[in-house]
């Protein structure tokens, strides 16, 4: 059995090894005649597939190791017959670090000793976005969550659901939607001049969906005005040829990593092994945590003598630090315009090993309960 897949995924011979022979190839540009005698085909988000890649080919399954499906013409595959996985939920966990992580630098420019005190908008509640809101609001935040399909799917949970524009009144909106171009509530460009002109410089815009929710020019010419929002962008329209304009004007700008942890990418993995593994009537043998090294930090100590909020923060910090990304993008956006695309995408396949907060051990000596009980919203491990 040939494997064709994306050089990006990790761990491809300890899950895959002995399914198959594995193709490794370039997930950009993707080309038929990379995939024409594949029987399976691994990808992530930057590779299309549908018909014109597939037509006429041998591939029987294909597994996307991310949440996002955008890329693939998911009902083209189902009338095929060729079988579909792709990871929900994966990288989660990673994309709410990432938030917490923007949330607490955009606090320390405030001079904020309370960052609770800030009001969080989500939009989109899937996996990701209910995720945040877990950790947000055992963190004390006033969380406030948008989602149309589920508000009308739920009707039992309408109350829990803002519309957009009180979403949009927050200290901080924060976008996890997928890309959706057709339907009741369509993504695309959701986020326009109409929506940028509400909000204002004491208020944060996170985008960690789809590029292409936010208008990218609109945003621009909102930036340029009086007031503008402080904006954090994760994802940008026209990866990997992003507009180095915009990211000059915006804030925080990482190049699609918020969730690039070692954890979230390892999980991506193992769900589409598991989904082939069905999918081929094999026995599920492995798992992510098996494989995950031991963190370059794996202990932090505070005495009764810490701040809280600080030491909360501070332990964040340590995990992960958007700032270093920034840097990263913003180091690359200098190159020459016919290698910023390929700067981008470099970015993001030689990521550094970046561990959430799971893998950190937190000592506390004669601290309060709820100082514990924060620290274990965002995931640490505590020894007391
Ligand atoms: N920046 C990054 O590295 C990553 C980005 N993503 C993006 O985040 C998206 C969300 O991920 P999950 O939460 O796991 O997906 P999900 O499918 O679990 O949840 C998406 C939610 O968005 C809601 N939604 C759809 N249209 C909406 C609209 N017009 N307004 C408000 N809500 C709407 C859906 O009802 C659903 O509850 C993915 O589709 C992917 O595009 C995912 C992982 C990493
Ligand atoms: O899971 C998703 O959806 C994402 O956005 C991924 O984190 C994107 O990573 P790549 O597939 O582009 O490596």
């Amino acid at each position: 059995m040939l494997i064709v897949a994306d050089e990006n995924i990790p761990l491809l011979d300890s899950f895959f090894g002995d399914i198959g022979e594995i193709r490794r190839v370039t997930g950009r540009g993707l080309t038929r005649s990379e995939v024409e005698d594949a029987d399976v085909l691994l990808v992530r988000s930057v590779s299309r597939v549908n018909r014109e890649l597939l037509e006429g080919t041998r591939v029987r399954f294909v597994g996307t190791a991310t949440i996002g499906t955008d890329h693939v013409d998911v009902e083209w595959l189902k009338a095929q017959g060729i079988g579909f996985s792709a990871a929900p939920g994966c990288n989660a966990g990673s994309v709410a670090e990432y938030v917490l992580a923007v949330i607490s630098l955009f606090a320390d420019q405030r001079d904020l000793s309370d960052w609770s005190t800030l009001s969080v908008g989500i939009v989109g509640a899937g996996n990701v976005g209910s995720e945040l809101a877990r950790m947000l609001e055992r963190l004390d935040f006033d969380v406030k969550l948008c989602d149309p399909p589920r508000q009308l799917a739920e009707p039992e949970n309408a109350d829990n659901f803002v519309d957009l524009s009180e979403a949009m009144s927050c200290d901080v909106v924060t976008f996890h939607t997928p890309l959706t171009r057709t339907g009741e509530h369509p993504t695309f460009h959701m986020v326009s001049d109409q929506q940028l002109a509400g909000l204002n410089a004491g208020q944060l815009l996170i985008n960690a969906g789809r590029g292409e929710v936010v208008d990218g020019t609109a945003l621009k010419r909102r930036l340029e005005q009086p007031n503008a929002p402080v904006v954090a962008l994760d994802v940008w329209e026209s990866e990997p040829a992003i507009d180095p304009d915009l990211v000059d004007k915006v804030w925080l700008a990482t190049p699609h990593i918020a969730g690039y942890s070692l954890e979230g990418k390892m999980q991506g993995t193992e769900m589409v092994y598991k989904a082939l593994c069905r999918f081929l009537g094999l026995p599920v043998r492995k798992k992510a945590g098996q494989f995950l090294p031991e963190p370059a930090l794996s202990k932090m100590s505070f005495t009764r003598n810490a701040i809280e909020d600080e030491a909360l923060r501070l332990a964040l910090g340590a995990c992960y630090d958007p700032r270093k990304d920034d840097l990263r993008l913003r180091r690359a956006m200098k190159e020459s315009e016919d290698k910023r695309a390929e700067a981008f995408d470099r970015l993001r396949r030689d990521y550094p090993v970046r561990r959430e907060c799971s893998s950190l051990k937190i000592q506390l000596k004669g601290s309060s309960k709820s100082l514990q009980d924060r620290f274990r919203a965002m995931g640490f491990k505590l020894k007391i």
